[in-house]
């Protein structure tokens, strides 16, 4: 260009408009060669998403059979035991149990026994690695999964917040077969999220998430009240509640426990605690204690042999947890739950006779060898 220029052949204006053009040219190319840099990195994050979503949808493939008959089920563990892949110690060890429809089975024990482990090897979301989990007498190895994802609800300690309406927050995910308004409504009565969605200002449509214009947040509790709601409006055979009234005040303790025992009808329930109320509305209560089951039984049949129970249990209204419950909050626990003084006997925990038809199994932990083996041979 500077030899066209300088023999005269282009005129200034002309050499002066190509410079320019060529400097816009070669900067847009180098824009392009960029966005195309970017395009071809996020396209590879974009292959990892789709091969996860593929993943996915290959482990919710259907390995066997629906239990056939019903909606309702059994569940049954047998000799399970279960170690985290990064855990040097198992977190469950041996628990064999059996829970029927309708009944509500409550899980307690100290910080770290495997309470919230158990729930997520009944709810078939993790595999044992040794022992029998079924379903209605199907292996778990057999059960569809979907239908299994279909008919269990699990209303975890760390359930999502979805910055989406209260009403999507409920009812996301499976719709129900009756309609989805009636069941809405009943969801909400029966968690008491009715209430918390009368004083939203647009009702169950407000949006939960205050980043939005005209969106709001709710306390602790309000969310727990939703998020009970969500597992009710899938109207499942199993809900497991993991510590369901750790955010909430006494009353509303009082009504959540109700309307789980209200509601379980014939649907199973199993319900993690450390509220004395929680425990007392349970058919049947589990001990844990590092991973084994320790004692199994009704409340009463618990109180009576003297174990472990009140040691894991707060008094109603109070969310202390651990084994140092007594110490920390003694003078809130009743007189006739505080652990005695002296122990008569230091004689461990047994099943007593029909425990095993409740589906108490084990109770090996703390049990004499000759009679351990008294019991293994009982529950065969
Ligand atoms: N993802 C994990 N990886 C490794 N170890 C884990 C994992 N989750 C839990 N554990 C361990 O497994 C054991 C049982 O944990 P789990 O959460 O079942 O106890 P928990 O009884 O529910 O306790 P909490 O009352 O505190 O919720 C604990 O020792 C814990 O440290």
């Amino acid at each position: 260009m500077l030899i066209l220029l300088n023999v005269g052949a282009m005129p200034l204006a002309v050499a002066g408009t190509a410079a320019v053009a060529i400097r816009t040219a070669l900067s847009a190319m180098r824009g392009f060669s960029a966005s195309t840099n970017v395009a071809y990195e996020n396209a590879l994050f974009y292959q990892d998403y789709v091969d996860f979503v593929r993943e996915a949808e290959h482990r919710q493939e259907s390995s066997g059979n629906s239990i056939p008959y019903s909606d309702r089920f059994t569940v049954a563990l047998r000799n399970v035991s279960f170690t985290y892949p990064s855990a040097a110690t198992p977190a469950l060890r041996g628990i064999s149990l059996d829970i029927a429809p309708g009944e509500v089975v409550a899980v307690v024990g100290g910080n770290g026994a495997g309470k919230s482990t158990l729930a997520r090897i009944i709810a078939g979301l993790y595999r044992p690695d040794s022992g029998r989990v079924s379903y209605s007498g199907v292996p778990i190895e057999q059960v569809d999964r979907r239908w299994l994802r279909d008919r269990i609800a699990v209303v975890a300690q760390d359930f999502t917040r979805w910055p989406f309406s209260a009403r999507e927050n409920i009812t996301i995910g499976r719709a129900p077969n009756t309609e989805p308004d009636v069941r809405l409504r009943q969801a909400c009565l029966a968690s008491g999220a009715a209430e918390v969605l009368a004083r939203l200002p647009d009702g169950p449509d407000t949006m939960l998430d205050p980043s939005y214009v005209g969106g709001t947040d709710l306390s602790g509790g309000q969310w727990q009240r939703i998020a009970i709601a969500r597992s009710l409006y899938r109207n499942p055979g199993l809900l497991i509640v993991d510590e369901p009234t750790a955010a909430l005040d006494a009353p509303a303790e009082r009504m959540i426990f109700d309307m789980i025992r209200a509601e379980a009808g014939g649907r199973a329930v199993v319900l993690i605690t450390h509220r004395l109320s929680g425990v007392s509305l349970a058919d049947r209560i589990v001990v844990l204690d590092r991973g084994r089951m320790v004692d199994c039984g009704t409340h009463a049949e618990l109180m009576r042999r003297g174990g472990d129970l009140p040691r894991f249990l707060s008094a109603p209204g109070r969310a202390v947890r651990g084994p140092d419950v007594e110490r920390r909050n003694g003078s809130t626990v009743p007189q006739q739950f505080r652990r005695p003084q002296s122990r008569p006997s230091r004689e461990p925990p047994m099943a007593l006779p029909g425990d095993r038809q409740r589906g108490c199994h084990r109770l090996v932990a703390r049990v004499p060898i000759h009679r351990r083996i008294a019991v293994r041979n009982d529950s065969r």
